[in-house]
């Protein structure tokens, strides 16, 4: 079809346009538009347009498509779950360079969202317009955002504000004045302490209900989202069971606060799933997961109705690091090919089932042995003590990590086996012998 001024063809395009732009009521720049594509019936070297016309593409969108359309092989990589790496529900994604930067600019998603909801769909006022420019409400909003004790969210300011895990990280640093609520501290074993440690999930979870009502009303400063890490890494892999996550998800909807699950150490696969927070079973989809580390850059998901109105709110100059994509790519083909997501599920099972019997045989050094895959920890019953169980444990060829006042943990590649975790274990033995 020659999309010839004056013939059929043409007024019917000007109709299409007309009715695109009439339906989406934001006036499009729509004058580059030559015809529009069916990219459903498109295949191999032909493109379809809506009138289902095949034209022969000998240009295929600016040389960016090596296979043609629709592609046998491109299909199948798009169809298979490893590569559905997205938290189900959260169709969006925006990349940055770090875990910090990935938190600091959800905290943004979430404010521009919760000012929108209050808008209602008016637009920016005059007054709105010209206060925020010198920092002032109501364009400059006292939104908070929530987060708990022990946690760690990053280094830059707004993320920093929502880090609590040591004082070096925040020491001379000003910080927004925002709500922290307890995290659940649980007694182990867990099953001999189930009572207790629903009461203390109980315990936090009304602190949470308590301070989002506070801050609402007496406080002014309402809470426009909470963060929360799946199990608090920095703090010293501090655990929380799924009713504290699903109780908490409940809190946040009842007070029109979104749910952010920061997965910077937790996702990519070390809980024995992607994202660890599919452990828990919640009611619906959290509103934003935020991604680094494993994932190779840095980013995060989110729900459709967090997507800010106007393009260009979220913004830098290279919106992370595209060349990463490579490396991601990579590291899911091979979590597929290998099966990777079920290795650190056995291996992890095995490991912990080790270190509990090590456990229960040094009982008077270590304790609170806990883990989800390969994601493990155990606490030593001094700050002291783990540091020096570290220490005789490079000695013996392991570099092992510490968090939180006395916790070693274990942060694994997904590829490490059970043969690697023996090598661990035997060493811990004989260093554990020697206290
Ligand atoms: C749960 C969680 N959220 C955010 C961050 C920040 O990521 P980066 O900005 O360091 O990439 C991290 C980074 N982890 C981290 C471990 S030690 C450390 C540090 O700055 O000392 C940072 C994290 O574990």
């Amino acid at each position: 079809t020659q999309f010839i001024p004056g013939t059929e063809f043409d007024a019917k395009m000007k109709r299409v346009t007309r009715c695109y732009m009439l339906k989406s009521r934001r006036p499009q720049q729509a004058a580059s538009v030559q015809f529009f594509a069916d990219y459903e019936k498109s295949v191999g070297n032909y493109i379809v347009d809506i009138d289902g016309n095949a034209l022969l593409d000998v240009y295929m969108q600016i040389s960016s498509m090596p296979l043609g359309y629709n592609h046998p092989a491109v299909l199948r990589a798009l169809a298979d779950p490893v590569n559905q790496i997205a938290p189900p529900g959260l169709s969006h994604a925006t990349t940055m360079m770090c875990g910090s930067c990935s938190n600091e600019n959800a905290f943004k998603t979430i404010f521009i969202w919760y000012a929108e909801k209050r808008r209602n769909g008016a637009p920016f006022t005059k007054e709105e317009m010209e206060s925020c420019m010198t920092n002032q409400v109501p364009g400059t909003p006292r939104f908070s955002i929530l987060s708990f004790q022990g946690a760690f969210h990053g280094r830059t300011l707004g993320s920093l504000s929502t880090t609590h895990s040591k004082y070096i990280h925040k020491m001379d640093i000003p910080a927004f004045d925002w709500p922290t609520a307890s995290f659940p501290a649980y007694k182990y074993p867990l099953n001999e302490n189930v009572r207790e440690n629903r009461q203390e999930d109980e315990r936090c979870l009304a602190q949470v209900d308590e301070l989002l009502e506070k801050y609402k009303t007496e406080k002014r400063m309402p809470v426009a989202g909470v963060i929360v890490e799946p199990i608090q890494a920095e703090g010293g892999d501090n655990h929380a069971s799924p009713e504290f996550f699903q109780e908490l998800q409940r809190i946040t909807k009842k007070h029109g606060a979104a749910l952010l699950i920061d997965e910077v150490q937790t996702g990519g696969g070390p809980t024995g799933k992607m994202w660890c927070y599919e452990h828990f079973d919640l009611d619906s989809p959290p509103d934003l997961v935020t991604f680094s580390k494993k994932m190779q850059l840095g980013g995060y998901y989110h729900v459709e109705s967090l997507r800010p109105k106007q393009s260009y709110r979220v913004f830098n100059t290279w919106m992370g690091d595209p060349g990463k994509v490579i490396l991601l790519e990579a590291v899911l083909e091979t979590i597929r090919k290998e099966n990777l997501l079920h290795r650190v599920t056995t291996v992890g099972d095995y490991t912990l089932k080790q270190l509990t019997s090590l456990q229960d045989e040094f009982s008077t050094i270590m304790n609170s042995t806990r883990g989800r895959g390969t994601f493990i920890a155990f606490n030593c019953v001094s700050s002291e003590l783990r540091d020096a169980v570290i220490k005789k444990l490079l000695s013996k060829g392991i570099q092992v990590g510490g968090c939180g006042t006395a916790a070693i943990r274990l942060r694994p590649a997904l590829t490490f086996t059970e043969q690697h975790a023996d090598i661990f274990l035997d060493a811990l033995r004989s260093v554990l012998k020697q206290q």
